[in-house]
């Protein structure tokens, strides 16, 4: 890494990185963020630089979202589990480097994987051949024994949170206040029933997840496609190679007690790598999984990182707490601009130089009551109400925007609450909804950006329609404008989508 100046370093980005948005910060804590990776239920994850990192100085920085945070008592439990997963064995888990628990907006900073998330590369590649499974099976495994050996219980496993990297697997994230209420509709093809029913993350419900990956690493499905279905006796079960059966069975039990520890897990993973590779420890030194990486994880390729100059401005003070989130020298202007809550925004472009702010709104991104009348209609697309929610088609109803909205966009709206203020046109009115990969989909600030930010006064990102089906499986209720291709009308059967355009408040900061 080169030091043209002081106030310059050059920066492997990722490729793809999104641009900051209107309202997103400038820097956090003691980092500078250069660009948005993606972001999820419980926060927005930024591309960032610590200024006073000699080697590279890339990192992760989530932001959490404000909405779960607001009692004294979550704070302290978020505190108490950054805390824990602080001193965690970084071997597969990734800890994170530091955090702010009592910052405004909620913060932490983690190593920056340059991995490829597992469920992207199964959809991409199809299911993992033998050897690389059993190896995944024991990195995870591995990863977990070292959360518990910290008695923290990861909460919230998902293929999403499994990055793929050239050394091996690597594990992201953890149960965050909020997540809990929407692991039903989110994640319960990888989340163990009592975990479903209210129950806290726990080691055996980890078990669970760690079974309903493995499923999903060899057969390209989750265990089970039907909401309440067991994942014990599912067919599914089918595709998983015979050494493994048997603990990812067991793994899928539906009463807790019934499930093997990570410890067994892990002894049966690298039983199984014994049975097919017919030798136990050979030449590499370290653990068995280890040597279970060393000898079946090829061929991974991380996608490459670009190189950017970043300019960091004077102001290089570490700052914490409330006063982090707008210092740092790349944010040119932050400014409330009323009624529509768009902020002036200065993200570092490629040449590392400032952009100028995009003009601020003129209007509400959010329509009236009359507006969203005109044009194209406006629906919700609810997770609860989908039947396959991977393959659709997907139901939904159109809405019209209710009286008893706020007026004023910039209050604290989470996203639940913000689709409430949405009412059905004709409560039994559901129709279906084809969404392929020509759909063109511009999603709001709260989804994970796309290639580009779309200049069209709403906060847009430009998607894929993939990542918009993906982006319901988060289960939040999402309001949009729809585009069909048989513009004139709904006839029988699902209609095809040819633009969603996401409709979301500017998040409360
Ligand atoms: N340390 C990191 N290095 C590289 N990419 C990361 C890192 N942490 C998160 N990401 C990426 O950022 C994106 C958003 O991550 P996030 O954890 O918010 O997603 P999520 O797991 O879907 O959400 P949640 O944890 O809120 O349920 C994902 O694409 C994830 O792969």
């Amino acid at each position: 890494m080169s030091r043209p100046s002081e106030r310059e370093i050059s920066v492997l980005v990722p490729p793809h990185l999104a641009r900051l948005a209107p309202g997103d910060p400038g820097s956090v804590g003691p980092y500078v963020l250069i660009g948005r990776i993606g972001a999820g239920a419980t926060g927005t994850v930024f591309a960032a630089v610590d200024p006073a990192e000699g080697g590279d100085p890339l990192v992760a920085v989530k932001v959490l979202h404000p909405w779960p945070l607001e009692e004294q008592s979550t704070l302290a439990y978020l505190h108490a589990r950054l805390a824990a997963l602080q001193g965690t064995d970084g071997r597969v888990y990734v800890p994170p480097i530091t955090f702010d628990a009592a910052a405004e907006r909620p913060w932490l900073a983690l190593p920056y994987i340059p991995g490829v998330a597992l469920d992207g590369f199964v959809r991409e590649h199809g299911p993992l051949g033998r050897g690389r499974l059993i190896a995944l099976a024991a990195a995870l495994g591995e990863g977990l024994s070292a959360l518990h050996s910290k008695e923290v219980a990861h909460g919230d496993l998902k293929p999403g949170d499994v990055l793929l990297c050239a050394s091996g697997p690597r594990l992201l994230d953890c149960a965050l206040p909020g997540e809990g209420e929407l692991l039903g509709r989110t994640a319960w093809h990888w989340t163990a029933p009592e975990r479903l029913a209210g129950g806290e993350p726990s080691p055996a419900a980890d078990v669970f997840s760690w079974g309903a990956i493995a499923v999903f690493a060899a057969t390209g499905r989750p265990p089970v496609e039907e909401e309440g279905a067991s994942a014990a006796t599912s067919p599914w079960l089918e595709g998983v190679p015979g050494e493994l059966r048997p603990i990812v069975r067991r793994s899928l039990s539906e009463d807790p007690r019934d499930r093997p520890t990570v410890r067994e897990v892990l002894g049966s993973t690298i039983a199984a790598w014994e049975s097919i590779s017919g030798s136990g420890a050979g030449p590499v030194q370290g653990t068995a999984v280890t040597q279970v990486l060393a000898r079946e994880w090829r061929g991974i390729s991380e996608p490459d990182r670009l190189p950017r100059l970043v300019r960091l401005g004077t102001d290089r003070r570490r700052t914490s707490g409330r006063a982090a989130l707008v210092a740092g020298a790349s944010v040119v202007a932050l400014a409330l601009v009323g009624g529509g809550g768009y902020a002036a925004y200065g993200a570092l472009s490629g040449d590392g130089a400032p952009q100028a702010a995009p003009s601020p709104s003129p209007s509400s991104p959010v329509p009236s009551a009359d507006e969203s009348r005109q044009g194209p209609p406006v629906v919700r697309f609810d997770p609860a109400e989908q039947e396959n929610p991977v393959e659709g088609p997907w139901v939904y109803t159109r809405v019209e925007r209710a009286e008893s909205a706020p007026a004023t966009p910039a209050a604290t709206i989470a996203p639940a609450t913000w689709s409430e203020h949405w009412t059905p046109v004709d409560a039994e009115a559901r129709a279906e909804a084809v969404i392929t990969a020509e759909t063109e989909v511009r999603c709001a600030q709260f989804c994970v950006p796309g290639p580009g930010y779309i200049e069209d006064g709403r906060g847009t990102y430009e998607m894929a329609g993939q990542d918009f089906i993906d982006y319901l499986s988060w289960g939040k209720p999402v309001i949009a404008e729809v585009e069909f291709a048989d513009s004139e009308g709904e006839g029988d059967g699902p209609r095809e989508v040819t633009r969603i355009t996401e409709l979301y408040p500017t998040p409360a900061r």
